[in-house]
C-alpha cells in the first residue's frame, strides 16, 4: 500500500504477432487491466516500456518512404517518436480502465531523455535487437544493401538488426516524474529506454542508439527513490536451469544468490540477463528497495500472496 513503484513492461505487454496500431492498442488495454490492480492496491505507479520491435519497424517505414525532401529521421528521434506513440496508446488504455474502476487518476507520458557516455563502448559494439525477425537469406540481402547494418541470430528465432545500446547514466526528467507521482499522477517515462543523449556543455545531443528499458527503468527507480522496481515479462518467475527438466523457480532470492547464478551463466544474454542485472543494481543502490520479476498475468497473485521472484539485499 502507498508504495512508489516503477513497473517496466516487456514486449508481450504491447506487441504480440500483429504490429498494427489497432492490435497494439488492444494489447495495451489488456495490459492496463493488469496494471490497474496496483492502483487499486494503493500503489503509486510509474510505468515504463520497451520499443524494440516498434522502433525497428519505424526505421524500415521511413527508409522505404523517404525522399531527399522528406528524409528519414535519426534513431534518437525515432525513439522519441515511439515514446509518443506507445505512450499515447498506454495512457489512453489506462484512462479507460481507470474510469471503468471508478478511479480518478491522471496518466501522462513524458518524453524522457536519458544521459549516456559518448565514450560508452556499446557505440562500437551493437547488441540491441530491433524490428522484425529475418531469415538468414533476408538478413544477408539487407546487409548487402546496407553494409553498415549489423544482424545477429536472436535466441533461435531468426535474425534481427542490432544497434548500439549504451548504459544509462542519468534520466534528465526524473524530477518531473517524481513531482507527478508524488502528486498522484501516473507518469509513463523512459519509454523505449529513453532518448539517448550525451552532454555537450549546456546541450544534450541525441545519439543513435536504443537503451535497454530494464536498465533505464532501474536508473529511474533509483532517482525517484522507488520502493520497488517491478519487471513484468512473459514468465511468472526467474528460473535456474530454465527450460531444462530440472528447472527451479526462484521465489525469494538475495542479490548474493542471484549473482552466483548469474556467474554460472543461468540467464540468457539479451533476455533474462539484463533484467537480473537491473534488479541487482536497483537493490544494491537503494536503501530499502526490492526488485520483482514476474508476468503481467501474475500481478494479482503477486499482490495477494507475493508470488513471483522477489529480490532483496
Ligand atoms: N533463467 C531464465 N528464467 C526465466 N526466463 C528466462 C531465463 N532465461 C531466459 N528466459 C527468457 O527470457 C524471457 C524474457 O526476456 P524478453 O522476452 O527479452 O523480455 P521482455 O519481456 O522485456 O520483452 C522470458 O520470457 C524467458 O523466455
Ligand atoms: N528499449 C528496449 O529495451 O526495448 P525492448 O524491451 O522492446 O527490447
Amino acid at each position: 500500500m502507498d508504495k512508489k513503484i516503477v513497473v517496466a513492461l516487456g514486449g508481450n505487454a504491447i506487441l504480440t504477432d500483429d504490429a498494427s496500431a489497432e492490435a497494439q492498442q488492444e494489447a495495451l488495454r489488456k495490459t492496463a487491466k493488469y496494471l490497474v490492480q496496483f492502483v487499486k492496491n494503493g500503489d503509486n505507479l510509474v510505468i515504463s516500456h520497451g520499443n524494440g520491435p516498434q522502433v525497428g519497424n519505424l526505421l524500415l517505414q521511413m527508409a522505404n518512404g523517404s525522399t531527399p525532401k522528406n528524409p528519414p529521421m535519426p534513431l534518437d528521434t525515432d525513439v522519441a517518436m515511439t515514446q509518443g506513440s506507445i505512450g499515447y496508446w498506454m495512457q489512453n488504455a489506462m484512462d479507460e480502465v481507470l474510469a471503468e474502476n471508478d478511479l480518478d487518476k491522471d496518466v501522462a507520458t513524458i518524453v524522457t531523455q536519458v544521459e549516456v557516455s559518448k565514450d560508452d563502448p556499446a557505440f562500437a559494439d551493437p547488441t540491441k535487437p530491433i524490428g522484425p525477425f529475418y531469415s538468414k537469406e533476408d538478413a544477408d540481402a539487407q546487409k548487402a544493401e546496407h553494409p553498415d547494418f549489423t544482424f545477429v541470430e536472436d535466441a533461435g528465432r531468426g535474425y534481427r538488426r542490432v544497434v548500439p545500446s549504451p548504459k544509462p547514466i542519468s534520466v534528465k526528467e526524473y524530477r518531473v516524474v517524481n513531482h507527478m507521482v508524488n502528486d498522484g499522477i501516473i507518469p509513463i517515462s523512459v519509454g523505449g529506454g529513453g532518448v539517448p543523449v550525451v552532454k555537450d556543455g549546456n546541450r544534450l545531443v541525441g545519439r543513435e542508439a536504443v537503451i535497454d528499458k530494464d536498465f533505464a527503468s532501474e536508473k529511474l527507480a533509483e532517482l525517484v527513490g522507488a520502493d520497488s522496481l517491478i519487471i513484468l515479462t512473459a514468465v511468472d518467475n526467474i528460473y535456474v536451469n530454465f527450460n531444462k527438466p530440472d528447472q527451479k523457480k526462484l521465489e525469494h532470492v538475495t542479490i548474493a544468490e542471484l549473482k552466483k547464478y548469474m556467474d554460472e551463466g543461468q540467464f540468457a544474454k539479451g533476455s533474462m540477463l539484463p533484467k537480473v542485472q537491473a534488479a541487482i543494481e536497483f537493490v544494491e543502490n537503494s536503501d530499502h528497495g526490492q526488485a520483482v520479476v514476474t508476468s503481467l498475468e501474475n500481478v494479482g497473485n503477486f499482490l495477494s500472496n507475493g508470488s513471483g521472484t522477489i529480490i532483496t539485499k
